[in-house]
């Protein structure tokens, strides 16, 4: 098998002088090109998981390696630049244009503002944003669709080959949360990416995801493709993968009667 692009080997993190366990000997690998869900309750770990592999927060114990180099010897700065961040609600800088925001990363690396301009409307087309439209809006111009993404636009700014995200679309109502998780799961295939992404919606898991971890109290309680899950003995993670095959038949008994009246 290949080598893993993100490892993480029995990795802990603990906040207030180690009373609060975030993150209990966590084991994980995202292979190259592979779509990871995490899954899990409020409070279970799952951004601290994930923050810990750009360094937004640092291990207290294990090992975690990106790309083969373990994170601590490598420049956090550099680091973030090699993996794309986007966050629950957008994180746009508030005072920058669209195109400000997207193109932030390539100015601070001193890319020449031709260059740089041509790239935001590289990325504006990738994310399905029209350019004369929406290039100079302030993010408060825009609805929370749109929003979404541009953070996707700039954390593809830098061109990076893994995709971190937090609940990118967990603010959205239903239509625009399904159509995003489209295009973001087409854009992973198109650019080989390697993408991670935190949801609390198990159906959007096992549409999206190749693989899912699930975590629980800071412990990786399980891991696997959605099938394999859904044959867990784990009794919560068993019922969290059939909720969504049941409330589809509810729904598959309920909506045709509807529909023919
Ligand atoms: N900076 C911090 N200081 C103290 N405790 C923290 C800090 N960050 C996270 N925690 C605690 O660590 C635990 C895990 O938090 P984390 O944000 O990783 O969970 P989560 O699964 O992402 O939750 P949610 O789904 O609600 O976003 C929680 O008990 C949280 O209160």
């Amino acid at each position: 098998m290949a080598a893993p692009l993100i490892a993480y080997t029995r990795v802990g993190k603990t906040f207030d002088d180690g009373r609060v366990v975030a993150v209990d000997d966590v084991s994980l690998e995202v292979a190259e090109g592979e779509f990871l869900a995490i899954v899990g309750g409020s409070g279970s770990g799952k951004t601290t998981l994930l923050r810990l592999a750009n360094r937004l927060i640092e291990t207290d114990s294990g090992s975690i390696t990106v790309e083969g180099e373990d994170v601590r010897e490598v420049d956090p700065i550099l680091l973030r630049r090699r993996i794309g961040y986007v966050f629950q609600s957008g994180g746009l800088f508030p005072h920058l244009s669209v195109a400000g925001n997207i193109g932030i990363t390539p100015k601070l690396t001193g890319a020449p503002l031709a260059e740089i301009s041509a790239r935001v409307d590289e990325l504006l087309d990738l994310v399905r944003l029209d350019r004369a439209q929406y290039r100079d809006r302030l993010p408060h111009e825009l609805s929370g669709g749109q929003r979404q993404r541009v953070g996707v636009a700039r954390a593809l700014a830098a061109k990076p080959r893994i995709v971190l995200m937090d609940e990118p679309f967990g603010a959205l109502d239903p239509l625009t949360r399904d159509a995003l998780g489209d295009d973001f799961r087409e854009l992973h295939r198109k650019l080989g990416l390697t993408t991670v992404m935190i949801t609390h919606d198990m159906t959007e898991a096992i549409l999206l995801a190749d693989r899912i971890a699930v975590m629980g109290g800071g412990r990786l309680l399980a891991q696997g493709t959605p099938s394999e899950l859904s044959e867990s003995e784990d009794a919560y993670v068993g019922e969290l993968l059939r909720t969504p095959r049941r409330q589809a038949e509810r729904l598959g008994a309920l909506l045709p009667r509807n529909g023919a009246a």
